[in-house]
């Protein structure tokens, strides 16, 4: 079976609500204007949860192909948690996607795989899809224990996820050491994770459930590296951060496969 390409942006915290829905407005413009043929891939944003309302208002007024989702949820559902943002409320907003586990949130807000795992469980339990995010820092890296640290890492955030809930993942690959530095992995280095992180699954679950997970590269993607990364056989997509504030770039990310 052949995976559709997922291409995400990730915007972080950047655009506000208005300047959010300019962004998209521009790429579903660029897009159009470029014939992009969106069987070829699915296109994702991830925006502040500030704009989550207003993208939808425009995804749903201009019937965009666009689809959207969180850049993380709580693992509760509702309650005395204030801040958090419940994947109920994400789902009754449309959001197709969650993220959970992006290392900016495993680092600075201290996300075990644990608090994770228990995301995962919260984005099922509210109809979306999540986007579980890992990878290896720099020193993990340097001292090759990179794909053992990073399928402890998945195994740690997947615990309790059935084969029926497996099948729609998709795993988010990003070297830590990659993102916002402009030192983007080999596609060689995607290629290696992407399989290690399928042969993990296919171990934990079945061939087929495998077969089905998506994995994303994530880390300084950019127009001119996408589509190296993109040609390996496990690479199922990627999770963009700075250029897809850019329209443009983004849009080209998109077109990955546009002789
Ligand atoms: O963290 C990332 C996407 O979630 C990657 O960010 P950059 O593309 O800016 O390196």
């Amino acid at each position: 079976m052949t995976r559709k390409p997922l291409i995400a942006g990730n915007w972080k915290m950047n655009m506000d609500h208005a300047e959010g829905v300019s962004l998209l407005q521009k790429l579903a413009w660029t897009l159009d204007d470029a014939n992009f043929n969106y069987d070829n891939a699915e296109v994702a944003v991830f925006p502040p949860f500030t704009d989550i309302r207003s993208v939808q208002t425009l995804v749903e007024g201009d019937k965009l192909n666009i689809v959207y989702g969180g850049q993380d949820l709580s693992d509760k559902d509702s309650g005395a948690y204030t801040g958090d943002i419940s994947g109920a409320f994400l789902n009754k907003l449309g959001a197709t996607y969650v993220l959970v586990g992006h290392s900016e949130r495993r680092t600075i807000h201290g996300e075990t795989d644990a608090i994770c795992a228990d995301k995962v469980q919260a984005a099922y339990r509210h109809g979306l899809t999540p986007v579980l995010c890992v990878g290896e820092g720099l020193e993990i890296r340097e001292a090759g224990t990179h794909v053992d640290f990073t399928l402890e890492q998945l195994r740690g955030s997947i615990e309790g996820l059935s084969s029926e809930q497996a099948e729609t993942l998709v795993v988010a690959y990003e070297p830590v050491w990659a993102i916002g530095t402009g030192k983007v992995a080999t596609s060689a280095d995607a290629q290696e994770m992407s399989a290690a992180i399928r042969a993990e699954i296919e171990k934990l679950y079945s061939a087929d459930v495998a077969e089905k997970v998506r994995v994303l590269y994530g880390g300084s993607v950019k127009a001119a590296s996408a589509p190296e990364i993109l040609g390996e056989a496990d690479v199922d997509g990627v999770l963009v951060g700075g250029a897809s504030l850019d329209a443009e770039e983004f849009a080209n990310i998109a077109r990955f496969d546009s002789k």
